[in-house]
């Protein structure tokens, strides 16, 4: 739509101009530096940063009925920039011109009511919101669209150049980040590290496909992000993990756009978000925090964050009700088919503890929760959902047991609706899939395939191999009636069909 069809009101917000000023200040010793340098730990204390406007009141001085409204007319517009998770522009990258924003087609993920016979089963109303259905897969594209948007604009500026991109990964940040740096290519070049037969085959023909200098390294991904940490102090390159706070800020659309598809109406409402790097759990109580301080949403939502019991790092730490006494210890992981939450030190750990205690401060109440689930139970609610009509990672199985979990705990109320992070498509699981239907799952992970839900193909011949089709040799007219006709009889059999009355 034409911006002059717009009323009135709205027009002079619809297309944003940059403004504020963006600064990043030290979870640790409270130090603000510019952000017109690529930063990534303080460099006074060496902890994470967060990314604040100094000017954040000014975005309180618009009613939230009017940004919503602004960011419901946003939807209309047709311009790249701000189709995708910079529609909150003001609220995630308000310094950024438009000519900086990369758009890859990233955010706006569907939310899928679950079908009716699984929420029977749950016992409960969820949503499924898809962001697998981001362009490399998996929700680290919003983070990415931010980080490499935010380069942009320092090459832009003139501020930096010549940028060699680094990331850690369990499979789906490296898929990220070496789609969107590619995409700058030649101005951006990208390594990705990743840990030896740790991440799936799908995950690692992604930055092969985008022509990243992919490493594969011994050890896991904890290991990986050690050697990026020292990269990053050591010589000058751009770390894409979410350490890097502009990822936080383009992850915290995922909260912006669940209060916008429930109308602004985040009433009993929970949000369920598996933990691995922590920068996602962190993104997502920020960003509600920020609507909520904006007036946009009355109230918070409860969130829910979820840990397998082989990986479970900030689980252990809130296990302490009392938090004088919380200490954060990391784990040694084992071996996850949540493999993208196989991470025993998250890095985002400060920024969990410095935004879940604000968060329940803002809710008046408790309303940070985390759970552990089992392997076992990862899995089994991974293949139920997708046998329901969803497409969900093995993290999104996560969720769904979490959430299971949760209600069974009494945390979760039978009038409340929930939303759960299925964070990357399924197909980019699916080895995990096929070793459970073949029951080849290594015993270290610890589950026992269901029969009821596997799944195998199961190959129809006819009897006599000579009424085989080939390339090499063409059936006859007849005998390729026979073969179909004996192939369909045997899979009515096998389905128990009757045939219709001619
Ligand atoms: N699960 C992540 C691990 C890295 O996390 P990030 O928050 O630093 O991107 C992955 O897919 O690599």
């Amino acid at each position: 739509m034409k911006t002059d069809l717009f009323p009135e009101h709205i027009r002079p917000h619809l297309i944003p101009k940059p403004k504020g000023e963006l600064y990043y200040q030290c979870l640790g010793c409270g130090a603000q530096h510019s952000v017109e340098k690529l930063l990534y730990v303080c460099p006074e204390c060496n902890a994470v940063l967060m990314i604040h406007n100094r000017h954040q009141e000014e975005l309180h001085k618009l009613s939230g009925t009017l940004w919503q409204q602004i960011f419901d007319y946003r939807k209309m517009l047709k311009i790249p920039a701000l189709k995708g998770i910079y529609r909150y522009h003001e609220f995630i990258g308000p310094i950024l011109p438009l000519e900086s924003i990369l758009y890859l087609g990233e955010g706006h993920t569907p939310q899928i009511e679950a079908s009716e016979f699984l929420q029977e089963k749950v016992g409960i109303r969820f949503f499924y919101k898809n962001d697998g259905q981001n362009p490399s897969a998996s929700f680290k594209d919003r983070g990415m669209a931010s980080a490499l948007s935010s380069i942009k604009y320092l090459i832009d500026q003139k501020l930096v150049s010549d940028v060699i991109a680094v990331c850690a990964s369990t499979g789906d940040t490296s898929a990220a980040a070496a789609l969107y740096a590619s995409y700058l290519g030649p101005l951006i070049k990208s390594a990705v590290l990743l840990p030896h037969k740790k991440v799936t085959a799908q995950q690692l023909s992604q930055p092969l496909g985008s022509g990243a200098r992919v490493f594969e390294i011994p050890g896991v991904f904890d290991d990986c992000m050690k050697v990026v940490e020292q990269l990053s102090t050591r010589y000058p390159v751009a770390l894409l993990n979410s350490k890097n706070a502009w990822r936080i800020l383009g992850q915290e659309s995922y909260s912006y756009e669940i209060a916008q598809d429930f109308d602004w109406d985040m009433t009993h409402k929970a949000v369920v978000v598996p933990i691995g790097n922590a920068g996602n759990i962190s993104a997502v109580m920020n960003g509600f925090l920020k609507f909520f301080k904006a007036g946009i949403i009355d109230r918070l939502p409860k969130i829910i964050g979820v840990q397998s019991e082989h990986a479970d790092p900030v689980y252990q730490y809130y296990l302490e009700p009392d938090k004088a006494r919380r200490v954060f210890t990391p784990v040694d992981t084992r071996p996850s088919v949540a493999q993208a939450a196989m991470i025993g030190n998250p890095v985002s750990m400060p920024r969990v503890v410095a935004i879940a205690e604000e968060y329940n401060q803002a809710s008046g109440q408790n309303n940070v929760f985390f759970v552990q689930v089992t392997e076992q139970a990862i899995m089994d609610w991974q293949l139920t959902a997708n046998q329901n009509g969803h497409i969900a990672c093995t993290q999104g199985g996560e969720c769904l047991a979490g959430l299971v979990k949760a209600k069974a705990m009494g945390l979760i109320a039978l009038n409340e609706t929930v939303v759960l992070d299925a964070t990357a498509h399924a197909i980019k699981f699916s080895e995990f899939q096929d070793l459970y239907f073949k029951n080849r799952i290594p015993r270290p992970y610890h589950i026992v395939p269901d029969p009821e839900r596997v799944n195998l193909p199961e190959l129809v011949s006819p009897e006599n191999p000579d009424l085989i089709p080939s390339q090499e040799k063409r059936l006859e007219k007849s005998e390729f009636a026979q073969f179909v006709q004996e192939i369909s009889e045997k899979i009515a059999q096998k389905m128990d069909l009757t045939p219709v009355d001619p």
